[in-house]
């Protein structure tokens, strides 16, 4: 015997806690309206219902019966509100809680929660700039198509639950027979009444969110939310039934049961309820996502709106009218998201712990920063790199067209930008200027033009990187590293700011200011852990980012490190002063990191904390380069993820 209580503390709460800790980094408003939602919709709709079916002294409407479907003993319950348990409006609520928890974890690696429309599939990536060009733009495409075929399943499901409770061979058959003095004596077709209910309550729901386009099995992992889900929720049932916390009605019940405790009529009910929870999580974050796409005319942001009821009248609106997104920005995404994959493991892990909107916004700054440092790279020549960094300053220019009378971005993205760099550009421009100011990016260009004063006349002896080397102080260090890093660091910050900025925008924060000073720190940190890393392979590229004043014995120094041929020199006396100034720099900004929103803070402290593995193992080796590029297996990676993402440590 367990009292109804009992039951949600020992079964239900539980999980909740678990998984609700487990996604607490990145639980956000875009999470809490669904669960706000929900919990409304799930009380308004079920209350009356419940009255009725569960209690033969409310009348069921159109129904000169009152069959009862489940009943409480007398003791499990605490008290009621009207009719209904405490315990019962209780689980309306912690039933959603738990679904949508679940669904957001299991679909977290979902940067775009929908399927990807075919027409977006289709495009190829090295002919996104051809197709640009031939087409004047790119189509754009309806995600959330309205589904009419499957809604009318839903619709025909209602129709049975109605024929079910009122048709002509409905329970009504059972009206006439002996009425007994405490209430009616019910025949066999009373027994479909649970079951009639329980259709006729949900389908209409399921109809309408399905026709409006919503799918909740598309996506890898959703599956497994209805599973995991809805095994967890039958046991709870299970558990309530079998421990007497709730009775079922032999009577109104079909009598078949999936197992001892489980009539097939509670089984249908957490199969439907699941199924229309699961369909509401996804269409909201499909239009959560639309909006941050493809904001519409009327709103002025990327973000919903803080005041719960604006956020929910902000959702109709894009649910009634869905805006078509560029089949472009949705490819390139997608794109850059699989280029990063294979180029960056700690960006593949970290991503994780950034809220999906952030998310996208960094895949597309990652990924222009990427393509811009390849293109600078891979330039052949002196002066095609010049031309490049010409290139970046002019697409800057056009992308936040501050002054009068520049080309237009399109424009420039057909003409100047070479075809491999065209998906990156393209999505910056459509994604990047409203939330993130282009200082940080003239910073980054500026770190490239440093890098490029190494090879200015470079004739592959090292004997002149003394007057070229950009880097004679530690000063000249520090800058360099703020231009390359610390300029990212910064974009993070305006990106986690953009947002969760709403249509009001921000108050003047003067606490900006620091955290972004502090966020420069972090990142000229992590720059330093990868010149330590790389001195030797930079110095094959005839790049050394090592202070030239710091070097006690000059051109044995530079002999040693330049040309490594001349025996192997000793790394250790270069590697870990930069380490401890790296580690200096992270201790100082560390805690800066909790200033930022929060759905920004896990993904930052696992993009810092894998990176420092790094560091850490060329600290192991004792400072040691070996030939081989220190590389840290993807376990000690997760194990750093895993010990900051919940802010256990910070260093
Ligand atoms: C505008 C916005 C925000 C977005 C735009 C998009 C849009 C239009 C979305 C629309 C979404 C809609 C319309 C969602 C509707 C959700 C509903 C009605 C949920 C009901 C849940 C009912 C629930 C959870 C009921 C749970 C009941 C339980 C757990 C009962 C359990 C039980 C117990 C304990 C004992 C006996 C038997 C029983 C099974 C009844």
């Amino acid at each position: 015997m367990l009292r109804y209580y009992q039951v949600l503390l020992y079964t239900v709460i539980p999980p909740i806690a678990l998984l609700g800790y487990l996604y607490s980094p990145l639980f956000s408003r875009r999470d809490g309206l669904k669960i706000v939602w929900l919990a409304l919709m799930a009380t308004l709709w079920t209350t009356p219902w419940d009255n009725c079916v569960s209690l033969p002294s409310v009348p069921f409407p159109f129904l000169p019966i009152h069959p009862q479907a489940w009943s409480y003993p007398p003791h499990s319950v605490l008290f009621t509100i009207y009719h209904v348990p405490i315990e019962e409006h209780a689980f309306f609520i912690l039933q959603p809680i738990l679904l949508v928890l679940l669904h957001s974890i299991l679909t977290l690696r979902h940067m775009i929660p929908l399927r990807i429309p075919q027409q977006v599939k289709a495009i190829k990536t090295e002919e996104m700039k051809s197709l640009m060009k031939s087409r004047g733009g790119f189509e754009k495409v309806q995600t959330l198509r309205r589904r009419p075929l499957m809604a009318g399943f839903w619709i025909a499901l209602t129709a049975l639950g109605f024929t079910i409770l009122f048709g002509p061979t409905s329970i009504q058959a059972a009206i006439p027979q002996d009425i007994a003095g405490n209430g009616w004596t019910l025949n066999d077709k009373t027994r479909a009444f649970y079951l009639g209910c329980i259709l006729a309550w949900i389908s209409p729901v399921i109809a309408l969110l399905t026709y409006l386009g919503a799918r909740s099995m598309d996506l890898k992992g959703e599956r497994w939310t209805y599973v995991v889900g809805i095994g967890y929720l039958w046991f709870v049932d299970t558990v309530g039934i079998r421990s007497q916390a709730w009775q079922i009605s032999e009577q109104t019940t079909l009598g078949i049961n999936l197992w001892k405790g489980l009539p097939i009529e509670e089984a249908i009910f957490f199969v439907l309820t699941t199924h229309l929870i699961l369909l509401s999580s996804s269409l909201i974050s499909h239009l959560h996502t639309l909006l941050f796409l493809a904001p519409p005319p009327y709103y002025s942001s990327r973000c919903p709106p803080k005041n719960p009821v604006r956020h929910i009248i902000l959702l109709s609106r894009l649910v009634l009218d869905p805006p078509d997104v560029d089949t472009g920005v949705l490819h390139a995404l997608c794109a850059s998201e699989e280029t990063l994959r294979k180029g960056s493991k700690s960006f593949t892990l970290a991503k994780l712990g950034w809220e999906r909107e952030i998310r996208c916004g960094l895949v597309a700054v990652y990924g222009w920063c990427r393509i811009t440092d390849n293109l600078i790279d891979e330039s052949t020549s002196q002066r095609e790199s010049q031309h490049m960094l010409q290139m970046m300053k002019g697409f800057l220019d056009c992308a936040y067209a501050d002054a009068e009378g520049t080309q237009s971005v399109d424009d420039f993205l057909s003409n100047n930008v070479p075809e491999s760099a065209f998906p990156a550009f393209h999505l910056f421009s459509r994604l990047l200027p409203p939330m993130i100011p282009r200082h940080a990016f003239d910073d980054l260009v500026q770190g490239y033009e440093m890098d490029l004063s190494f090879t200015a006349t470079n004739d592959g002896d090292g004997s002149d990187i003394v007057q070229r080397s950009p880097i004679k102080t530690q000063d000249d260090l520090i800058l360099y590293a703020d231009r390359v890093a610390g300029s990212v660091a910064d974009m993070i910050c305006h990106l986690a700011w953009a947002v969760m900025e709403d249509e009001y925008g921000s108050k003047p924060n003067p606490g900006r200011k620091k955290i972004l000073e502090k966020a420069r720190e972090m990142g000229q940190a992590l720059q330093l852990v990868n010149i330590a890393r790389d001195i030797r392979t930079d110095a094959i590229l005839q790049r050394l980012y090592i202070p030239l004043d710091t070097f006690d014995d000059r051109q044995a120094d530079l002999d040693a490190l330049l040309d490594n041929a001349l025996g192997s020199p000793d790394y250790a006396r270069y590697t870990l002063p930069l380490l401890r100034t790296a580690k200096k720099l992270r201790q100082g900004s560390a805690d800066d990191i909790e200033r930022l929103p929060r759905t920004a803070r896990a993904g930052t402290r696992a993009m810092v904390a894998s990176y420092f593995e790094i560091g850490k193992e060329v600290e192991r080796r004792g400072g040691r380069l070996d030939v081989e590029r220190v590389k840290v297996s993807k376990w000690r990676r997760i194990g750093a993820v895993l010990r900051c993402f919940w802010g256990w440590s910070t260093t």
